[in-house]
């Protein structure tokens, strides 16, 4: 079993994360990781502080010489805004010189150090401030920030590296609307495309359509406006079943979509045509299975299927083709052009503050995205095929395929 857990506020020292159950022998270096943290900063609409912001990563355990060891992986993602943040953000009540951090003037009521008490609808603040007792939204937003993903990118980058590793799998995502601009129907990202979508201003794979995107957000930033959008996360190479069907929680598309649905913002996930598929009629939504081997009889029988409408997933299985899923994003909820909330301090109406935000951050949550579908996969081919060291799950991998009395065919 594979786990995971993140720990650290959006201002606080760091950003801490711990991936238990990793087999051994995994090749990953804190190069691999600063990569993958320099994706999730990627994309244009990203706030200022993107700009100015350093992932400064720091392995403090589980990985030796470029290599997993088999115990647990620690992580540490320094805040470089913290210098600035380490009074507000102190973990102790008091300062070197013994003062109290609510010493009468220690610390003035406005900057940072004000307390928030008019709270950001489309965020955690009121309700937060409601369920753990605070009369200031500071504790609360610190936690519920997007800054938290960071951990899970870093995380999720050694599971990617190790379906790669012990499976061949390779993950991908890209963006397939921003507001209203979507990517034609069937842009699906090949194997080896990773690289071009980055390159993307939008993590878009159709440039046309990346080109409506970026005006598309540009637009919504001269207004004062924020947007939203969808994300796919697409998985090349994984064998058939992971996941099962005989419990609801086994299940490998409720496991995706409780991932998915753990990101900030996403409000709503499909696995493969999703909600299409629903507006399809029987005959026009499944994918149907045909023999490719051109042998008769059950020996040898090497089957496709014609389509990818199901993403790759039935019975709450992988069946061996393209697994594709989706996420919606909603906008930004810190809309410059500030929404209406109420002083919970003076009882009065007010406006939401609204300092700086990202107009968008789509093509980051599609990196977060890759790195949540990684770990629940890595804890999938974990379950399945078992093994302390990346060579014996390999060695499990091929001897479950090899034995397949009804072979796959590889993805044309
Ligand atoms: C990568 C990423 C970046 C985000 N950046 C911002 C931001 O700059 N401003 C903001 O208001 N919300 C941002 N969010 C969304 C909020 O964190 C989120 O809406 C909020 O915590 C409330 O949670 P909920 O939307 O899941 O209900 C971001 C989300 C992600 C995934
Ligand atoms: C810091 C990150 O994203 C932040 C996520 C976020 C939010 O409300 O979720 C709000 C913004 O933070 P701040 O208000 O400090 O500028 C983003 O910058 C990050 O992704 O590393």
């Amino acid at each position: 079993m594979l786990r995971w857990l993140t720990a650290g506020e959006s201002h606080g020292p760091a950003l801490a994360g711990i991936l238990e159950g990793m087999p051994a022998g995994v090749e990953v270096t804190s190069s691999d990781i600063s990569t993958a943290l320099a994706r999730r900063r990627l994309g244009h609409g990203r706030g200022a502080r993107m700009g100015f912001e350093q992932d400064a990563l720091e392995i403090i355990g589980g990985v030796r010489h470029g290599r997993t060891q088999g115990g647990p992986i620690a992580l540490r993602i320094g805040n470089s805004e913290w210098p600035r943040w380490s009074e507000v953000m102190a973990a102790d009540p008091t300062d070197a010189e013994g003062r109290r951090y609510d010493e009468p003037g220690r610390l003035p009521n406005r900057g940072r150090s004000a307390a928030l008490t008019r709270p950001r609808p489309g965020h955690a603040d009121l309700t937060g401030m409601q369920k753990y007792g605070f009369d200031d939204a500071r504790p609360v937003l610190e936690r519920a920030s997007a800054r938290e993903t960071a951990t899970r990118v870093a995380l999720g980058e050694v599971a990617r590296q190790f379906l790669a590793q012990a499976v061949g799998a390779e993950v991908v995502s890209h963006v397939v609307s921003l507001g209203a601009v979507a990517v034609p129907a069937g842009t699906v990202p090949a194997r080896g495309d990773r690289e071009r979508i980055d390159a993307d201003p939008v993590r878009c794979l159709d440039p046309a359509t990346s080109a409506a995107m970026v005006a598309e957000v540009d637009a919504a930033h001269s207004e004062g406006d924020t947007l939203g959008g969808v994300v796919e996360v697409v998985v090349h190479g994984l064998p058939p079943g992971l996941g099962s069907y005989v419990h609801w929680d086994r299940k490998l598309d409720a496991r995706l979509a409780a991932a998915l649905m753990g990101i900030q913002a996403i409000k709503g996930v499909e696995v493969g045509d999703g909600f299409e598929t629903a507006r399809r009629r029987g005959s026009a939504a499944h994918d149907e299975i045909e023999r490719v081997d051109g042998g008769t009889g059950a020996e040898g029988m090497v089957v496709r299927r014609r389509t990818d409408r199901a993403g790759g997933v039935e019975g709450g299985m992988s069946n061996g083709q393209t697994l594709r899923v989706r996420a919606a994003m909603k906008p930004i909820s810190t809309v410059p052009r500030a929404l209406d909330t109420v002083d919970t301090a003076s009882g009065e109406k007010a406006q939401a503050i609204a300092q700086r935000s990202d107009v968008c951050a789509v093509p980051a949550a599609g990196v977060v995205a890759e790195a949540m579908v990684a770990l629940v996969l890595a804890d999938a081919v974990l379950e399945k095929f078992g093994g302390d060291s990346v060579e014996q799950v390999r060695a499990n991998v091929r001897s479950y395929l090899d034995a397949l009395p009804v072979q796959v065919a590889p993805e044309a």
